[in-house]
């Protein structure tokens, strides 16, 4: 593929927060070309409209538009001559900011007159008096507009208006979320006259178009909407401009500036790679989780240990130069991170035991790295010893790292052989296959910066969303995984610092894995073996057999099996099985899972996740023995 010229790229002041100072100067620190300011931002700045141009001009920051000017068009008399009047004073403000091009989004007033005509009457008139200016106006269909929410509509009327100064913007948002798209654009409108392209993805909700716009919108790759068809509907109708992100969000609003932004970037690069205009390192092919990496003192440590002792794990190996133990049950492997001066160390005298790393098995760990780098993800390298192997990782965006390792099945030489002195392990009757998911608890407004770093990154898939009832709030849920299914990263977040996971984000200040799940043949065997190891399994309530029977007609023999070990079970449409059972919590920090599929299932038992966090509370509440492991 040969690559095509990068298209410039802007992104909306409303999109980020603070004050103007600080969004222009997120923009710029983030690598965008130039900005649109969004008229309440300079309204709210305690500066004059050449303050702002000079700031953008240190900044090196273009203005690609000002906006918006609303309810201006088809307005009954006496308001069309006040329309008018505003628009002189407008762009008064434009050439003071030293921008040619305003944005008329289309009026959403009741007495706004349902005729294309006089609407295109009076943005010629409009536009004239641009031009005079040397100043253009572009016409962009609001979803909810009174009379005017598709982009066809809005041509029409520039269409009829036929001025050179007038022209039309497109927003991916009030198209798609009408279920509308760009096809027939190509051969109706001439490319340039499409004047400004905003870009914005959104979740699929049930919601009228303007709340949903308002406190939704998220950045391309973010979302559910086909951003990319639309894009590629502009490219094929011979549209070549600067990509603009226009993204109200009600938890962007809040959060650094400086990270929505470079989000903003990273969402552009990778919609450029989707259109075929740019080529990034390709995406991996995953091959599952090597290993799960634990932060640890020499304390914690044999805390730990007796509790991954429970699910038959035992020290497996040495690292040759550091202060570093790798633990396996079968094909599952932990590491147990003491060295000092690593970055293990340095989540440890923040957190406390947690785990601060995972691997990921890759086809070519350092076309990920350049990947990274080109999304502008900080990658990471440790220090090495002498004939050690060097492992690149990548920071998630709650500062965790991702270490990519070659995959053993594609026959590369497994990592533990060059850095660690390995000790063969007794075999277990029930080894553990590997890590079946693994999931992440993030902080609230951090949700969509992972789905952005799974996305593009490592090229994982959104599930649908769940929202569970923990006893203390909401916990909403979404799982990541690769197309070939190998890796399964779920992601909770929830609002109220009540919930386990809410408590388990505040804890630790950001976020970070809560809960590993294994994969085993025998789930059954699996957890009579623990039980007898002494592991701190989580009692389950009869009540959920009881409703199980009921919902699933199981057999008796079948619950009774179920019961007695605690486990819990799910069912898919198509008959594919979930079997799966859970150790308390270690420190309130992690917990474990042993879980086994059947028949195709995919799942990973969402419908019984409310029982066990309710079960976890109840673990939890004071008074309760809260052992974290079996002595
Ligand atoms: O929500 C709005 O009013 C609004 C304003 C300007 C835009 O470009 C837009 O897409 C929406
Ligand atoms: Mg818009």
């Amino acid at each position: 593929m040969t690559e095509l010229a990068r298209l410039p790229k802007s992104i909306a002041t409303v999109c980020l927060s603070g004050a103007l100072p600080d969004k222009l100067e997120a923009a710029s620190a983030a690598g965008f070309q130039s900005v649109e300011i969004f008229e309440n931002d300079l309204l709210t700045f305690d500066g004059t409209p050449a303050d702002v141009r000079r700031a953008c001009e240190d900044l090196d920051l273009g203005i690609s538009i000002f906006q918006p000017f609303r309810d201006f068009e088809a307005m009954p008399e006496p308001q069309r001559t006040r329309n008018l009047d505003r628009a002189e004073r407008k762009f008064d403000t434009m050439q003071a900011l030293g921008t040619d091009l305003v944005l008329v989004c289309s009026n959403v007033q009741p007495g706004a007159l349902d005729d294309p005509a006089r609407a295109a009457a009076d943005l010629h008139d409009m536009a004239e008096r641009a031009a005079r200016r040397g100043l253009r106006v572009c016409y962009e269909a609001l979803a909810w507009g009174r009379h005017v929410k598709r982009w066809r509509q809005a041509w029409e009327i520039i269409r009829i208006a036929d001025h050179p100064a007038l022209g039309l913007c497109l927003d991916s948002f009030h198209t798609l979320a009408l279920g509308d798209d760009l096809s027939g654009l190509a051969g109706t409108v001439p490319p340039e006259k499409v004047f400004f392209l905003q870009l914005a993805d959104a979740p699929r909700l049930a919601m009228d178009p303007l709340s949903w716009s308002r406190h939704h919108r998220l950045f391309p790759g973010q979302g559910e909407l086909d951003v990319t068809r639309f894009l590629q509907d502009l490219l094929k109708a011979g549209w070549a401009g600067t990509l603009s992100l226009e993204v109200f969000n009600d938890e962007f609003r809040g959060a650094p500036s400086r990270r929505t932004a470079r989000d903003g970037l990273r969402s552009l690069l990778w919609l450029e790679e989707q259109v075929g205009r740019v080529q990034l390192p390709r995406l991996p092919t995953l091959g599952g989780i090597e290993f799960v990496e634990f932060a640890v003192d020499a304390a914690a440590r044999e805390e730990l240990g007796r509790f991954l002792g429970g699910l038959g794990f035992a020290r497996a190996g040495l690292h040759r130069s550091k202060d570093v133990e790798l633990w396996r049950n079968g094909a599952a492997n932990l590491v147990l991170n003491a060295e000092p001066d690593s970055a293990a160390a340095e989540r440890f005298e923040q957190l406390g035991p947690t785990v601060c790393a995972m691997a990921l098995r890759v086809d070519d760990p350092e076309r990920v790295v350049a990947r990274a780098e080109a999304l502008q993800y900080p990658v990471w390298r440790e220090r090495i010893g002498e004939g050690e192997r060097h492992i690149p990782a990548v920071r998630q965006p709650d500062g965790t790292l991702v270490y990519l390792v070659e995959d053993p099945a594609q026959g590369a030489r497994p990592i533990w052989e060059d850095d660690f002195s390995v000790s063969p392990v007794e075999d277990s009757p029930a080894p553990l296959l590997g890590v079946d998911h693994a999931a992440e608890a993030v902080a609230p407004g951090m949700m969509d910066s992972f789905v952005l770093f799974y996305r593009t990154l490592l090229g994982l898939q959104a599930e649908t969303l769940w929202e569970l009832p923990d006893p203390y709030g909401l916990v909403r849920s979404r799982a990541f995984v690769a197309p070939n299914g190998s890796v399964r990263l779920p992601l909770s977040v929830s609002e109220s610092t009540r919930t386990g996971t809410g408590r388990f984000v505040s804890a630790l200040a950001g976020a970070g894995m809560h809960h590993i799940a294994f994969a085993v043949a025998d789930v059954a065997t699996a957890v009579d073996l623990a039980a007898a190891r002494g592991a701190p399994l989580l009692d389950i309530p009869e009540n959920y057999y009881e409703d199980l029977a009921a919902r699933l007609g199981l057999e008796d023999a079948e619950l009774l099996a179920l019961q007695r070990r605690h486990l819990l079970y799910d069912r898919d449409a198509a008959g594919g099985v979930f079997r799966h059972a859970y150790t308390r919590q270690f420190r309130d920090r992690i917990f474990l899972e042993v879980a086994e599929r059947d028949g195709g299932y995919t799942g990973f038992g969402a419908v019984n996740a409310p029982v066990r966090m309710a079960a976890q509370r109840r673990d939890a509440r004071p008074g309760v023995d809260r052992t974290s492991s079996a002595e």
